[in-house]
């Protein structure tokens, strides 16, 4: 069993306990009570290089991260830094996050919050809501086709963006016959736990234009977010740099100022 299916098969033990505590039902009215959902997507699409900053307490290649007591103050943080977006790592097991990290972030933060978690229901999709997500993670390599493509529509249907995640080209192409309009290249190969962060320059070449391009995990200072722009990136996603350095409001600043640099601005 790869280490995706394993964390998979402990996010569905996990999942099934809430769904016999909260029927889908209550959940929907849990999610009705919501504000609208956020669209992300008109900040990812304007000039600049948008950075989604990543609360993350611990991931499986590298155990324990940072402890991060307050995530909703770490997300504030992010927000006054520039960061465009909020991603709060949902998995208990091996990410050690919550949904209710996600409430707290939420309830403090005026920018998108992505769900990031190993998705393969629509149940999911509805807690992301019900929790006050805008943005939903669907990991490609997780899902089959018929699957990814029926949670690509639910989750617009309730008013979440899907971010789908690829590693290779096969998933690229699996991602854009499914509809997805907001695709992240994960650098870290989820079967492998390694990162190679030349694969989103070997893949941005086949996402057609007018789908908007995330260049996923390995951000570790201004000049990969440089090179990532440079390869065609226009939205970043960053974690452990940010928990882990000294000053995150700082980091992301940089970070954001590095993606704003005029002659990154040739994109097309
Ligand atoms: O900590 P990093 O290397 O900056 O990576 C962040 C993010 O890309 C990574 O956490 C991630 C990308 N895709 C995922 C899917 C599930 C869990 C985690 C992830």
């Amino acid at each position: 069993m790869s280490v995706l299916d394993e964390i998979i098969a402990g996010v569905q033990e996990d999942l099934e306990a809430r769904m016999t505590a909260l029927p889908l039902d209550d959940l929907k009215q849990v999610a009705a009570r919501q504000d609208p959902a956020l669209d992300p997507m008109p900040t990812f699409r304007a000039d600049g290089v948008s950075v989604i900053a990543e609360v993350k307490r611990a991931s499986p290649s590298k155990g324990a991260l940072a402890e991060i007591k307050d995530p909703a103050a770490l997300a504030v943080d992010y927000a006054a830094g520039g960061a465009a977006a909020i991603s709060v790592l949902t998995e208990q097991r091996r990410f050690s996050g919550s949904l209710d990290d996600l409430r707290a972030v939420r309830a403090r933060v005026a920018c998108p919050v992505l769900r990031k978690d190993f998705i393969t229901t629509s149940y999911q999709l509805w807690e992301a809501r019900a929790a006050g997500a805008d943005m939903a993670l669907l990991i490609v390599a997780a899902l089959e086709q018929t699957v990814l493509v029926s949670l690509i529509e639910r989750a617009r249907s309730i008013g979440l963006t899907p971010l789908v995640e690829v590693h290779d080209e096969e998933e690229v192409e699996r991602a854009i016959d499914a509809g997805a309009a907001l695709v992240g290249v994960n650098a870290r190969n989820l079967k492998t736990l390694e990162v190679d962060r030349t694969t989103f320059s070997r893949l941005a070449p086949r996402i057609p234009d007018g789908v908007v391009k995330v260049a996923e995990s390995g951000v570790r200072d201004t000049k990969d977010v440089i090179e990532y722009a440079r390869a065609g990136a226009e939205v970043v996603l960053v974690g452990e740099t940010l928990v882990t350095g000294g000053n995150p409001r700082s980091t992301v600043a940089d970070l954001v100022a590095a993606g704003s640099h005029p002659a990154l601005q040739h994109r097309g």
